[in-house]
């Protein structure tokens, strides 16, 4: 059986889901394997329904699929604009079906179902136009060398078939990050979804067919990342591999490349951002990008702003403020359409923000909000009596608040990807600084200041691929994102992207000198 009936208990929606693995535009079986995928409703802890679980062997079906469609209906057999309309086509498809979509995403991962229409699946169909209207542009350049008869000149060829593994904290957006970029530039792609959230990519697969790609063009493989993801990053005849997720299975990967076919790696990975707030800050809206930085996607964000420096002259007023931000408005479920928050996405993330929970108050960090467990059911990260909302579009999310912290505690220097926020104090501007970048992580930073002096000075000097100023956590489609240390290797979004699906190839050109010879 390769699809299933899912109801979505709150609206009653019955939605067909396929249930196989994407190959050569077909919903097929493994070859090898009567493994599965369980799926889970994080709202409830229910079972959705189970997926196959590719195996090593499909990956290699779905990379041979994807090869062959490289050399003949995709790769430089088709021209940007028919990429870039058929690019197009998707984004409408996506467009059209984003209730769904949304529906099925917020089930799997528990996200509300209005920011995953509205920001997730939105910003997913403008990355696909955007990408859409490179297809066409990709374009190299013409080098005067020093001799009248010869010319160079560059094409930015497509790298070819890309392994691509995304996470499940955005599992629609990073699909769309990841696919939208290497579709523009002639790549062909085997998609290795989460296992937590295969869902939405077996969809979306369904509207690759729709939109008219070719066979193999796109190739969608769930399995275990011990399994699917290992074998694609091990693969010898996958030229590239796209990665987000956690900074450990991001160096398996590099390593994996190394020791096979040196393929090129692009990583999106970990991260422990920190905003600093300085006396000059509007206290009001810095204490609401604060929240926002920790309090978005449930804290379940690469860029999630988890320490919170603030100079001790406004310390404490601000303190004051973001508990005040926190404490005002309440949350409900993911199917609400008022609802800004919803559970994290699986018991091992449920646990594992607790366990850094437990590890705060055990090193001796104070807490001033949350930090108690609520019971029932589903992996709600909702700490205490108190509900709290963030007004961000809409968003509610609770969070736990720990003041007093050290450098060398858990809760300062791992990503715990939750809503726990640390919170500490420094005195000078070089204090602040130096606080922000003591991490082995440079994703992004955050700064608030009405000083513009000081703005530009410290937004110099935080280590991280994105600073934000008087802000923070929005990405543009047209803005390149990626980190520094050991928050990964290139760069995503904007044309950047570009150069992580291309190879470039010098081409010289000789149109009249005659070769003396002997030399
Ligand atoms: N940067 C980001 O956006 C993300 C960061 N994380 C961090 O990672 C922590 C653990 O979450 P996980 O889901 O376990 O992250 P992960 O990095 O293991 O999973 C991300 C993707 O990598 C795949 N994968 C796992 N092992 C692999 C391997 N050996 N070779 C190739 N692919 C492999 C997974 O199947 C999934 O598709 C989180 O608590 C969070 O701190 C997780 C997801 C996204
Ligand atoms: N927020 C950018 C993507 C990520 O968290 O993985």
């Amino acid at each position: 059986m390769t699809s299933v009936q899912v109801t979505i208990a709150a609206t009653g929606k019955v939605l067909n889901v396929p249930t196989g693995l994407f190959i050569n535009n077909e919903f097929v079986s493994s070859v090898d394997s009567q493994d599965k995928i369980e799926c889970i409703d994080p709202a409830t802890e229910n079972a959705i329904c189970s997926v196959t679980a590719g195996s090593a062997t499909d990956i290699d079906l779905a990379v041979r699929a994807a090869r062959n469609a490289f050399k003949t209906s995709w790769g430089k057999n088709v021209t940007g604009f028919e990429r870039s309309r058929l690019l197009n086509k998707l984004a409408d498809l996506m467009e059209r079906d984003a209730q769904d979509l949304a529906e099925l995403e917020s089930l799997n991962n528990g996200k509300p179902v209005k920011i995953a229409r509205d920001f997730d699946i939105g910003d997913s169909v403008a990355c696909l136009r955007y990408y859409a209207g490179f297809a066409d542009k990709i374009v190299g350049q013409t080098i005067e060398i020093d001799n009248k008869t010869k010319v160079a000149f560059t094409k930015h060829d497509p790298i070819g078939v890309c392994g691509q593994i995304i996470p499940w904290n955005y599992p629609i957006q990073m699909w769309a990050w990841k696919v939208a970029p290497a579709l523009a530039c002639g790549c062909t792609i085997v998609m290795k979804p989460s296992e937590f959230t295969p869902l939405t990519a077996l969809k979306l697969s369904e509207l690759i067919v729709e939109a008219g790609f070719p066979p193999g063009v796109v190739n969608t493989i769930p399995s275990l990342g011990s399994v699917g993801g290992a074998a694609l990053s091990a693969h010898l005849d996958v030229d590239k591999i796209a990665f987000t997720g956690s900074t450990v299975t991001g160096r398996k990967i590099l390593e994996a490349a190394a020791k096979s076919n040196l393929k090129k790696v692009s990583l999106e990975l970990g991260g422990k951002s920190p905003q600093l707030v300085f006396e000059s800050a509007d206290l009001e809206e810095a204490s609401k990008w604060a929240a926002l930085g920790i309090l978005y996607n449930t804290g379940q964000d690469c860029t999630a702003g988890s320490r919170v420096y603030v100079q001790d002259t406004v310390y404490d007023a601000f303190l004051e403020k973001l508990v005040e931000k926190a404490k005002a408005l309440t949350i409900s479920h993911a199917f609400d359409e008022k609802s800004g928050g919803g559970p994290v996405v699986s018991k091992v993330q449920y646990d594992k923000i607790w366990s850094y929970i437990d590890s705060g108050k055990q090193e001796g960090a104070k807490c001033i909000l949350g930090g108690v467990k609520r019971s029932g059911k589903g992996y709600y990260v909702d700490p205490t009596s108190v509900r709290l909302l963030l007004i961000y579009a809409l968003t509610a999310y609770a969070m736990t608040v720990f003041t007093e912290i050290r450098p060398d505690m858990k809760i300062v220097k791992d990503e715990i990807f939750g809503p726990v926020l640390s919170v500490g104090r420094f005195a000078t501007e070089d204090e602040g600084i130096e606080l922000a970048n003591n991490t082995s992580y440079g994703l992004g930073a955050g700064l608030h200041s009405n000083d513009a002096s000081q703005c530009m000075r410290v937004s110099q000097a935080l280590e991280a691929g994105t600073v934000w100023v008087n802000q923070y956590n929005l990405l543009y489609n047209n803005v390149p994102f990626g980190g520094k240390k050991q928050s990964g290797i290139g760069r995503e979004l904007g044309s950047h992207a570009l150069d992580e699906y291309t190879s470039v190839k010098a081409i010289h050109w000789n149109y009249g000198e005659k070769l003396d010879w002997p030399l």
